[in-house]
Protein backbone atom coordinates (compact mmCIF):
# COMPACT_ATOMS: atom_id res chain seq x y z
CA UNK A 1 0.00 0.00 0.00
CA UNK A 2 1.58 3.68 -0.97
CA UNK A 3 2.25 6.10 1.79
CA UNK A 4 -0.82 8.18 0.44
CA UNK A 5 -3.55 5.57 0.54
CA UNK A 6 -2.61 5.18 4.63
CA UNK A 7 -5.12 5.61 6.49
CA UNK A 8 -6.09 9.26 7.99
CA UNK A 9 -8.24 8.36 10.46
CA UNK A 10 -8.67 5.10 12.94
CA UNK A 11 -11.80 3.91 14.11
CA UNK A 12 -10.92 1.87 17.23
CA UNK A 13 -13.40 -0.54 18.27
CA UNK A 14 -13.04 -1.59 21.73
CA UNK A 15 -15.52 -1.92 25.19
CA UNK A 16 -12.16 -1.65 27.36
CA UNK A 17 -11.27 1.57 29.11
CA UNK A 18 -7.92 0.61 29.92
CA UNK A 19 -6.55 -0.53 26.14
CA UNK A 20 -8.32 3.11 25.30
CA UNK A 21 -6.76 5.17 27.48
CA UNK A 22 -3.52 3.94 26.39
CA UNK A 23 -4.33 4.31 22.89
CA UNK A 24 -5.40 7.90 23.35
CA UNK A 25 -2.26 8.31 24.99
CA UNK A 26 -0.26 7.50 21.98
CA UNK A 27 -2.24 8.37 19.43
CA UNK A 28 -3.84 11.48 20.17
CA UNK A 29 -0.93 13.36 19.34
CA UNK A 30 0.03 11.66 16.11
CA UNK A 31 0.02 14.73 13.53
CA UNK A 32 -2.54 14.32 10.31
CA UNK A 33 -4.78 11.79 12.31
CA UNK A 34 -7.93 11.92 13.97
CA UNK A 35 -9.46 9.06 16.47
CA UNK A 36 -12.64 7.69 17.43
CA UNK A 37 -13.98 4.92 19.56
CA UNK A 38 -16.77 2.51 19.75
CA UNK A 39 -17.89 0.22 22.51
CA UNK A 40 -20.82 -0.70 21.64
CA UNK A 41 -20.31 -3.54 18.70
CA UNK A 42 -20.87 -6.66 19.88
CA UNK A 43 -18.25 -9.06 17.86
CA UNK A 44 -17.82 -12.77 18.64
CA UNK A 45 -14.55 -14.00 19.35
CA UNK A 46 -13.65 -17.36 17.78
CA UNK A 47 -11.06 -19.46 18.93
CA UNK A 48 -7.45 -20.10 16.88
CA UNK A 49 -4.24 -18.41 17.30
CA UNK A 50 -3.32 -14.90 18.08
CA UNK A 51 -3.17 -13.95 14.85
CA UNK A 52 -6.41 -16.03 13.29
CA UNK A 53 -8.00 -14.18 16.42
CA UNK A 54 -7.38 -10.53 15.90
CA UNK A 55 -7.69 -11.07 12.03
CA UNK A 56 -11.58 -12.27 12.19
CA UNK A 57 -12.21 -9.66 14.62
CA UNK A 58 -11.01 -6.92 12.34
CA UNK A 59 -13.11 -8.57 9.50
CA UNK A 60 -16.20 -9.04 11.74
CA UNK A 61 -15.49 -5.27 12.88
CA UNK A 62 -15.67 -3.73 9.18
CA UNK A 63 -18.32 -6.06 7.63
CA UNK A 64 -20.22 -4.67 11.54
CA UNK A 65 -19.92 -0.93 10.59
CA UNK A 66 -19.48 -1.36 6.97
CA UNK A 67 -16.33 0.77 7.04
CA UNK A 68 -12.82 0.77 8.55
CA UNK A 69 -11.81 -0.49 11.37
CA UNK A 70 -9.09 -0.69 14.19
CA UNK A 71 -9.65 -3.38 16.64
CA UNK A 72 -6.90 -5.16 19.36
CA UNK A 73 -6.41 -8.41 21.12
CA UNK A 74 -4.38 -9.19 24.02
CA UNK A 75 -2.95 -12.51 25.15
CA UNK A 76 -0.51 -13.41 28.08
CA UNK A 77 1.24 -16.31 27.33
CA UNK A 78 2.85 -18.40 30.55
CA UNK A 79 6.41 -19.85 29.37
CA UNK A 80 5.64 -23.11 31.60
CA UNK A 81 2.27 -23.66 29.80
CA UNK A 82 3.42 -23.59 26.23
CA UNK A 83 1.77 -20.31 25.71
CA UNK A 84 -1.64 -21.16 27.43
CA UNK A 85 -3.97 -19.28 28.07
CA UNK A 86 -2.60 -17.06 25.64
CA UNK A 87 -5.87 -15.10 24.03
CA UNK A 88 -7.86 -16.85 26.57
CA UNK A 89 -6.69 -14.75 28.99
CA UNK A 90 -9.56 -12.57 29.87
CA UNK A 91 -11.65 -15.77 30.79
CA UNK A 92 -9.09 -17.14 32.67
CA UNK A 93 -8.97 -13.68 34.74
CA UNK A 94 -12.25 -13.40 34.92
CA UNK A 95 -13.03 -17.11 36.61
CA UNK A 96 -9.56 -17.45 38.40
CA UNK A 97 -8.41 -13.44 39.27
CA UNK A 98 -5.11 -12.62 40.02
CA UNK A 99 -4.62 -15.18 42.84
CA UNK A 100 -5.72 -18.06 40.91
CA UNK A 101 -3.61 -17.16 38.06
CA UNK A 102 -0.77 -17.21 40.10
CA UNK A 103 -1.62 -20.85 41.48
CA UNK A 104 -1.33 -21.99 38.11
CA UNK A 105 2.01 -21.94 37.76
CA UNK A 106 2.39 -22.76 41.55
CA UNK A 107 3.80 -26.59 40.36
CA UNK A 108 6.63 -24.31 38.08
CA UNK A 109 9.56 -22.69 38.69
CA UNK A 110 9.28 -20.84 35.34
CA UNK A 111 7.12 -17.89 36.05
CA UNK A 112 8.16 -16.15 32.66
CA UNK A 113 4.95 -14.84 30.71
CA UNK A 114 5.17 -12.46 27.74
CA UNK A 115 2.23 -9.81 26.82
CA UNK A 116 1.33 -10.02 23.35
CA UNK A 117 -0.90 -7.00 21.74
CA UNK A 118 -2.20 -7.01 18.03
CA UNK A 119 -3.76 -4.39 16.49
CA UNK A 120 -5.89 -5.64 13.09
CA UNK A 121 -6.44 -2.54 10.88
CA UNK A 122 -8.92 -3.30 8.58
CA UNK A 123 -9.72 -0.71 5.93
CA UNK A 124 -13.70 -2.16 4.89
CA UNK A 125 -15.55 -5.37 4.16
CA UNK A 126 -13.78 -7.97 2.84
CA UNK A 127 -10.72 -5.84 2.65
CA UNK A 128 -7.73 -8.27 4.16
CA UNK A 129 -6.71 -7.05 8.03
CA UNK A 130 -2.90 -6.03 8.60
CA UNK A 131 -1.69 -6.73 11.82
CA UNK A 132 0.23 -4.88 14.44
CA UNK A 133 2.18 -6.74 16.99
CA UNK A 134 3.99 -5.92 20.53
CA UNK A 135 5.72 -8.44 22.91
CA UNK A 136 7.10 -7.75 26.31
CA UNK A 137 8.64 -10.30 28.57
CA UNK A 138 7.97 -10.34 32.31
CA UNK A 139 7.05 -12.46 35.56
CA UNK A 140 3.89 -13.22 36.82
CA UNK A 141 3.69 -12.32 40.87
CA UNK A 142 1.53 -11.95 43.06
CA UNK A 143 -0.52 -8.69 42.45
CA UNK A 144 1.09 -5.29 43.58
CA UNK A 145 -0.37 -2.16 42.92
CA UNK A 146 -3.70 -0.20 41.92
CA UNK A 147 -6.27 -2.82 40.44
CA UNK A 148 -8.01 -0.57 37.59
CA UNK A 149 -6.62 -2.26 34.87
CA UNK A 150 -6.91 -6.22 34.22
CA UNK A 151 -4.34 -8.05 35.03
CA UNK A 152 -1.47 -5.18 35.11
CA UNK A 153 -0.98 -6.14 39.21
CA UNK A 154 0.36 -9.32 38.36
CA UNK A 155 2.78 -8.66 35.29
CA UNK A 156 6.52 -8.01 36.26
CA UNK A 157 8.84 -5.83 34.28
CA UNK A 158 12.22 -5.42 35.45
CA UNK A 159 11.34 -5.59 39.40
CA UNK A 160 7.93 -3.45 38.87
CA UNK A 161 4.32 -4.51 37.98
CA UNK A 162 3.06 -2.53 35.38
CA UNK A 163 0.11 -1.64 37.78
CA UNK A 164 3.04 0.19 40.06
CA UNK A 165 4.61 1.77 36.62
CA UNK A 166 2.84 5.44 36.28
CA UNK A 167 0.97 5.24 32.49
CA UNK A 168 3.54 6.55 30.69
CA UNK A 169 6.11 4.51 31.91
CA UNK A 170 3.88 1.62 31.11
CA UNK A 171 3.40 2.38 27.36
CA UNK A 172 7.14 2.53 26.59
CA UNK A 173 7.67 -0.56 27.16
CA UNK A 174 4.80 -2.42 26.90
CA UNK A 175 3.05 -5.01 24.85
CA UNK A 176 0.52 -2.57 23.52
CA UNK A 177 3.45 0.86 23.32
CA UNK A 178 5.21 -1.58 21.02
CA UNK A 179 2.82 -2.34 18.99
CA UNK A 180 1.29 1.11 18.55
CA UNK A 181 4.84 2.30 17.64
CA UNK A 182 4.52 -0.16 14.45
CA UNK A 183 1.08 1.36 13.57
CA UNK A 184 2.63 4.87 13.83
CA UNK A 185 5.50 4.23 11.72
CA UNK A 186 2.50 3.00 9.25
CA UNK A 187 0.37 5.36 9.63
CA UNK A 188 3.45 7.96 8.54
CA UNK A 189 4.32 5.74 5.49
CA UNK A 190 7.22 3.44 6.92
CA UNK A 191 8.22 0.03 6.09
CA UNK A 192 6.90 -1.89 8.94
CA UNK A 193 7.06 -5.52 9.93
CA UNK A 194 3.15 -6.27 9.91
CA UNK A 195 1.41 -9.54 9.68
O1 LIG B 1 -2.32 -4.04 29.09
C1 LIG B 1 -3.06 -4.78 29.77
N1 LIG B 1 -2.85 -4.97 31.09
C2 LIG B 1 -3.62 -5.75 31.85
N2 LIG B 1 -4.71 -6.41 31.37
C3 LIG B 1 -4.98 -6.26 30.05
C4 LIG B 1 -4.18 -5.46 29.21
N3 LIG B 1 -4.70 -5.48 27.97
C5 LIG B 1 -5.77 -6.28 28.02
N4 LIG B 1 -5.94 -6.76 29.27
C6 LIG B 1 -6.95 -7.74 29.71
C7 LIG B 1 -8.36 -7.38 29.33
C8 LIG B 1 -8.99 -8.72 29.08
O2 LIG B 1 -9.33 -9.34 30.30
C9 LIG B 1 -7.88 -9.50 28.44
C10 LIG B 1 -7.78 -9.34 26.93
O3 LIG B 1 -8.97 -9.71 26.28
P1 LIG B 1 -9.44 -8.95 24.95
O4 LIG B 1 -10.51 -9.75 24.29
O5 LIG B 1 -8.24 -8.58 24.13
O6 LIG B 1 -10.03 -7.59 25.52
P2 LIG B 1 -11.49 -7.08 25.91
O7 LIG B 1 -12.50 -8.12 25.57
O8 LIG B 1 -11.45 -6.58 27.28
O9 LIG B 1 -11.68 -5.82 24.97
P3 LIG B 1 -12.09 -5.76 23.41
O10 LIG B 1 -13.46 -5.15 23.36
O11 LIG B 1 -11.06 -4.87 22.76
O12 LIG B 1 -12.06 -7.17 22.87
O13 LIG B 1 -6.68 -8.98 29.01
MG1 LIG C 1 -12.59 -9.08 23.74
Amino acid sequence: MAANTRPKHLNFLTSNAGKLREFQAVMSNVPDLTVTNRGDVDIDEIQGTIEEIARDKASKGAAAIDGPVLTEDTALEFKALNGLPGPYIKYFLMSLGHEGLNNLLAAYEDKSITSVCTFAYCAGPGQKPILFQGRTDGKLVPARGPSNFGWDPCFEYQGQTYAEMDKEEKNKISHRGKALEKLKAWLAGGEVETL
